[in-house]
């Protein structure tokens, strides 16, 4: 197998930039219609609609590979984008070469995980081959994975673990790099650094909060998770030292009885970053990561220049205000990415994280 540093492989694969032409391969096998679920607008549920007959995937860039999906999943960010949520920002990422000449974003598939088999590759390609089992949490400007076919960026794509199974394997990649973006690339937590630091999950029965939980653990840290009373159980299983009922009375009155965090991961938002911030250590690195943050909303309301505005400001303003308090104030995103994927692979494999199921 190729490393992932070799030229053949990460290099190549980071070609994302390179004209449609080079990567042009046509696919004898491809049929010119797939079986899909699509919207042709933004509403509730009964605007999803099932086709046979959505054009196939192309692959229009060197580094790209078509992936026949075995398994896909569904994250709250799916019935967001269903109801429009994000349509400003996402449809001028969509096409922002514009390759094709798209008046509208619709039909549109929604479905950000897929777990399957690599089937097509772009010339640029050579750390995977058609046959390969991966994973890919696919971003949301992109068509999504509720589709038989799915086209990826060979960067965003990963081996699948060989321990899970596709439906597993599918639950993980949107949550598990959502967390790894906040607790590793915002947070600045790793292996080597978390050993013995004080971590609060706020939402933490939730699919980001049970990845972050187990995440945090591999490295070593203390755990409290907040969640509602009926996962307490699982929250214990998968690694966390203290579980705080937040139905159970005033949580905030609750956590100031426990010792001051390194760390916490906010999942909920809302009023929550009014006192949250107070749990931490001061004056000694401890940061606060939220990914309930309005970038996508401010857009959607104001437009993209105004709402990127009035984002920076926002997050600005709050970052410095906290940095005089003697603590990080930093907003996360879920970010694409095979090569984290593929730690996360590691850490599945080695039986660090499990995929978690509904009945527990
Ligand atoms: N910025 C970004 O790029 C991304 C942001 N997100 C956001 O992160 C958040 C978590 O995502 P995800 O894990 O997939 O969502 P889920 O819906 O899977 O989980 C949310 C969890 O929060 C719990 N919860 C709700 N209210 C509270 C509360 N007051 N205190 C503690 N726990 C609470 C719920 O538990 P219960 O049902 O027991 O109340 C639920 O398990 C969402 O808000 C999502 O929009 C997610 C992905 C990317």
């Amino acid at each position: 197998m190729l490393s992932r540093g070799a030229v053949s492989g990460r290099a190549l694969r980071g070609a994302v930039g390179s004209p449609p032409s080079r990567g042009l391969r046509a696919s004898p096998r491809a049929p010119s219609a797939m079986p899909s679920w699509v919207i042709d607008r933004y509403g509730p549920n009964d605007v999803l609609r099932f086709t046979r007959n959505m054009v196939f995937p192309a692959i229009n860039f060197p580094n790209e590979v078509i992936i026949k999906v075995h398994a896909a999943s569904l994250n709250p960010i799916d019935l967001s984008m269903r109801s429009g949520y994000g349509a400003t920002a996402l449809n001028m990422k969509r096409d922002p070469l514009k390759l094709k000449s798209m008046d509208t974003e619709f039909p549109l598939t929604l479905g950000r995980d897929v777990s399957g088999v690599v089937m097509e590759c772009g010339l640029n390609v050579s750390y995977f081959k058609p046959g390969d089992e991966v994973w890919a949490a696919i971003p949301p400007w992109k068509q999504g994975t509720l589709s038989e076919f799915v086209v990826a960026s060979g960067n965003e794509v990963s081996f699948k673990p060989k321990c899970l199974s596709h439906t597993e394997a599918a639950s993980l990649p949107y949550v598990g790099l959502t967390a790894w973006s906040a607790v590793n690339q915002v947070g600045g937590l790793n292996q080597s650094n978390c050993s013995g630091k004080r971590v609060l999950i706020l939402g933490a029965s939730g699919g980001v909060g049970t990845f972050a939980i187990q995440l945090v653990k591999a490295w070593g840290a203390h755990v409290t998770a907040v969640c509602s009373h009926d996962a307490s159980t699982l929250m214990k299983k998968l690694g966390a030292d203290d579980v705080i009922d937040y139905k159970s009375g005033n949580l905030e009155q609750q956590l100031k009885t426990l010792p001051l965090f390194d760390f916490i991961l906010d999942n909920v938002g809302g009023s929550t970053e009014n006192w949250a911030l107070d749990l931490l250590k001061k004056w000694s690195g401890a940061t606060y990561v939220t990914l309930v943050t309005p970038f996508l909303i401010n857009m959607d309301k104001l437009g993209v220049a105004d709402g990127m505005l009035q984002t920076g400001v926002t997050v600005g303003s709050k970052t410095v205000k906290h940095l005089f308090k003697g603590v990080h104030y930093r907003w996360a995103f879920f970010m694409p990415s095979g090569p984290s994927l593929d730690e996360i692979a590691e850490l599945v494999d080695s039986g660090k994280v499990l995929a978690v199921s509904s009945s527990e």
